[in-house]
């Protein structure tokens, strides 16, 4: 599936967005290895801290959905930005957790703009599982 296919679900996704809040939807697409795509749009909340986003709903749903972490081909994310949407700090960990670091990242927004990048490249530096090992005993 090319990038514009996978941005197409991003905004079929972003129109599930529950925004009573923010007023600003973001929608997401995630393709399996299987060649399927998993929609996730930001949910929020009247307690605000709850909310979750575009991304992660995405990544949730699809292992949720019994696909395993790190088997992920590309996600397309999407906002009504004035560029290419950028994933929160949040969204791009939880990406470097369930994702492979060279998986693609098409981000986008709804004037057409698309941008093609790495989970890698969304979290230099990243803390990641095997950080951990060295507490390991
Ligand atoms: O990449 C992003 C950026 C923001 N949001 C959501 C969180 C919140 O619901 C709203 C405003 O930040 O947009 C996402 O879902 N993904
Ligand atoms: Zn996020």
């Amino acid at each position: 599936m090319d990038n514009g296919l996978l941005m197409q679900e991003a905004i079929k996704a972003r129109t599930k967005a529950y925004t009573p809040y923010s007023h600003f939807g973001v929608g997401a697409a995630l393709l399996d290895s299987e060649g399927h795509v998993h929609h996730g749009c930001n949910i929020e909340n009247a307690a605000y801290t709850p909310g979750n986003c575009a991304e992660r709903t995405a990544m949730f749903s699809a292992i949720a959905g019994g696909h395993k972490p790190r088997s992920f081909k590309a996600m397309a994310i999407v906002g009504d930005t004035e560029g290419p949407i950028a994933p929160c700090g949040v969204c791009r960990q939880v990406m470097y957790e369930l994702c492979e670091p060279d998986m693609k990242v098409i981000l986008g927004n709804l004037k057409g703009d698309l941008l093609e990048t790495t989970v890698a490249e969304l979290l230099p530096w990243a803390f990641g599982p095997s950080d951990l090992n060295s507490a390991k005993k």
